[in-house]
C-alpha cells in the first residue's frame, strides 16, 4: 500500500446518505472514506447503487435528507456544490471530448488552467503539451481528439480532469474506465492512475473488473442492495471471499465447464472487408463459440458489425447456412437467423423509453398469443422466466427499460437475444458492465445456446472470458488473422502476447 497516510482527516468523508427513487430505495445509509492519496475502489452488483451513490457525489441527485460530508475535516453540505468544493473530479465514461478540436482545445473545455488568464494558441498547445508530460503522457497536444484512440482520449481526460480548477487535493472518480479499452491500453491507464497516486492524489474507481481491483486499490467498499456491507484493505482479501462480500454468497466457479461438440459449418464469412478489416475469412460452425479478439483498430471491433450488416461492408461474402446474407442489410440478417448484441447499448441495443418486456419480446413480435395478436398478458408471462433466468433486477418487467442500472439493461438485451429464436449469435462485449453473478448466467446462457446447435462468434476485450469460454479465438492484427488459437492453448496471456506480437496498431502507438 503506497501513501495513505493515516493520520490525516479523509479527503472526503460521506455519512448517512440514503436515496429513494419512486418509492423504490437505491441507497440506505450509506458511509464512504476516501484516505487522501489512496485508490479506493467501489465495488457492488448491477444496481447495488454505485452510479447512484457517484451522481450524488457529483450533484446530479439530490439525497433523501440527514446525509452530512466533509472534506479534510471541514464540514461541506451534500448538495449541487459539494463537487466543486471538495475537489471531486469525474471521468464518465464517455468522457465528455470534442472529437473535432485539438488535444490542448479539450484540455482548457469548461475552465482555463488555474493561473493562466490568456495564452495565445501556440503557448496554450505548449502549456498543455508540458502539463501532459509531466504525467508522462506522450501524446501530442496539437493533435485532433477524434485523431487519437480511445487509450490516449482516456489519458487526456484523466490529465485534464486533474487540472481544472484550483483544488490541489483532488479527488479523481472514475467509473469503469477501462469498459471499452483493449487489454494492452489498460496498463497504460494505470500507469498514469499510479502517477496520479503518488502525486498524493486521491482515486475513487467504481468497477466490476475484480482483476482491475486487485492490480490498483488499496481499499474496497462494496455495496450490497444499497448499503455498504464491508470497507476493507485489499490486503487482507482474496478473491473468493471479494465475490462473496459483493455477492452474499459464494460463487463456485465463473466459467462454467463445458465439452466441445461442433457441427457443420453455419456462419462463414470469405475476405471480407470493411472499417479496420482487410481481409478475413471465418467459420463457425453449430455448436461452437468462436472468440475475436484484438487491440484497438485491429479490426475485431469491426467484426460483429460487418456479419450483421451494421457497418458497410467493402468486400467479401458472409453466408448463413450456405446461403448468402447481402451486405449493409440488419433486417436481411435477422431473418437469416442471426441475432447481434451490440456493445454500444446505449445507442445501438436498448429503447430507453419502453418497458423491459417490450425490450425483450422487439425482435420476435409475431406468433405470441392466439391470431398472432400479442397480449401484453401473454407477453408478460412469455418474458417473466427471461427475467428471473438473467437476475434482472428489478423483477418488474412493466419497469421503464432507463431506470434500470447499467448492467440490468445488459441483461435485458442478451435475454432478448436469446429468447429470440436465432441460431446465429453474434455478441459484443456482452459482459460489459455486468457483475460476477449476471456474468454466470451469460455464460450459461451462452453455453445453452450452443449444445442447442446454435453458432456463436464472441468478441471480447476481455481475454480472460475469450480463454475460458471459447473453443477457438481468432486474433486479429491490423485487419487480418493473426492467429487462430484453440481451446487448449488459449491462456490470456498467449491472447495478449498474439495480439501484441510485430505490430502493433499505429494508433495505440500514440501512447
Ligand atoms: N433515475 C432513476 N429512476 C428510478 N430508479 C433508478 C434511477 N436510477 C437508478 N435507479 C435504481 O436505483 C438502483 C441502483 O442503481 P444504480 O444505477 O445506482 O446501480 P449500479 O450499482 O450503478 O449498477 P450497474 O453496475 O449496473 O451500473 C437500481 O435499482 C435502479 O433501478
Amino acid at each position: 500500500m503506497s501513501t495513505t497516510v493515516a493520520d490525516r482527516p479523509a479527503a472526503l468523508s460521506v455519512r448517512g446518505l440514503s436515496k429513494t427513487f419512486q418509492g423504490q430505495q437505491a441507497l440506505r445509509q450509506v458511509a464512504l472514506d476516501l484516505q487522501p492519496g489512496e485508490i479506493h475502489c467501489l465495488l457492488g452488483q448491477n444496481g447495488s447503487g454505485k452510479s447512484t451513490l457517484i451522481k450524488i457525489l457529483a450533484g446530479y441527485h439530490t439525497p433523501d435528507p440527514g446525509s452530512e460530508a466533509s472534506v479534510f475535516g471541514t464540514e461541506v453540505e451534500v448538495g449541487p456544490h459539494m463537487a466543486e468544493k471538495s475537489g471531486l473530479r469525474f471521468i464518465h465514461q464517455d468522457l465528455g471530448m470534442i472529437d473535432s478540436l485539438s488535444v490542448a482545445d479539450n484540455m482548457s473545455l469548461g475552465g482555463s488552467f488555474p493561473g493562466r488568464f490568456w495564452l495565445s494558441d501556440r503557448q496554450h498547445v505548449r502549456h498543455s503539451q508540458a502539463i501532459l508530460d509531466s504525467y508522462g503522457v506522450k501524446v501530442d497536444a496539437a493533435a485532433t481528439i477524434g485523431e487519437l484512440s480511445l487509450a490516449a482520449r482516456t489519458l487526456v481526460a484523466v490529465v485534464r480532469a486533474l487540472h481544472f480548477g484550483p483544488a490541489k487535493d483532488a479527488i479523481l472518480v472514475l467509473d469503469e474506465p477501462t469498459a471499452a479499452l483493449a487489454e494492452a491500453d489498460k496498463q497504460l491507464l494505470f500507469t498514469l492512475l499510479r502517477e496520479v497516486q503518488a502525486r498524493g492524489q486521491t482515486i475513487l474507481y467504481v468497477t466490476h473488473l475484480l482483476q482491475e481491483v486487485f492490480e490498483l486499490g488499496d481499499r474496497v467498499t462494496i455495496l450490497r442492495n444499497g448499503s455498504v456491507v464491508a470497507t476493507r484493505p485489499l490486503a487482507g482479501l482474496d478473491h473468493d471471499s471479494l465475490i462473496e462480500l459483493i455477492l452474499g454468497r459464494k460463487l463456485e466457479a465463473l466459467y462454467p465447464d463445458h465439452e466441445e461438440s461442433a457441427g457443420v459449418a453455419v456462419l462463414q464469412a470469405e475476405h471480407l472487408a470493411g472499417g479496420n478489416v482487410k481481409d478475413l475469412s471465418l467459420s463457425v460452425r453449430a455448436g461452437e463459440i468462436v472468440g475475436v479478439v484484438g487491440l484497438m483498430g485491429s479490426g475485431a471491433e469491426d467484426v460483429p458489425h460487418l456479419l450483421f450488416g451494421s457497418r458497410p461492408r467493402a468486400a467479401g461474402v458472409v453466408r448463413v447456412d450456405g446461403r448468402d446474407v447481402p451486405p449493409d442489410a440488419p433486417a436481411a440478417s435477422i431473418r437469416a437467423g442471426i441475432a447481434f448484441s451490440p456493445g454500444e447499448r446505449k445507442r445501438l441495443a436498448v429503447l430507453g423509453e419502453w418497458s423491459v418486456r417490450e425490450n425483450i419480446t422487439l425482435p420476435r413480435l409475431k406468433g405470441l398469443g392466439r391470431l398472432r395478436w400479442m397480449s401484453r398478458r401473454a407477453e408478460g408471462r412469455d418474458v417473466a422466466p427471461y427475467v428471473a433466468k438473467y437476475g434482472v433486477h428489478p423483477r418488474d418487467p412493466e419497469m421503464r427499460l432507463a431506470s434500470l442500472s447499467g448492467g440490468n439493461q445488459q441483461k435485458v438485451v442478451i435475454a432478448r437475444w436469446m429468447r429470440s429464436g436465432a441460431h446465429v449469435f453474434l455478441l459484443e462485449e456482452p459482459t460489459a458492465g455486468v457483475d460476477v453473478g449476471a456474468k454466470r448466467a451469460i455464460y450459461d446462457a451462452i453455453l445453452q445456446a450452443a449444445a442447442g446447435g446454435s453458432a456463436i462468434l464472441l468478441m471480447t476485450s476481455d481475454f480472460d472470458e475469450a480463454a475460458s469460454m471459447c473453443d477457438r479465438v481468432l486474433v486479429l492484427r491490423d485487419g487480418v488473422l493473426g492467429a487462430s488459437v484453440p481451446r487448449a492453448e488459449a491462456t490470456t496471456d498467449r491472447l495478449l502476447g498474439e495480439s501484441i506480437s510485430r505490430s502493433r496498431s499505429k494508433d495505440s502507438l500514440h501512447v
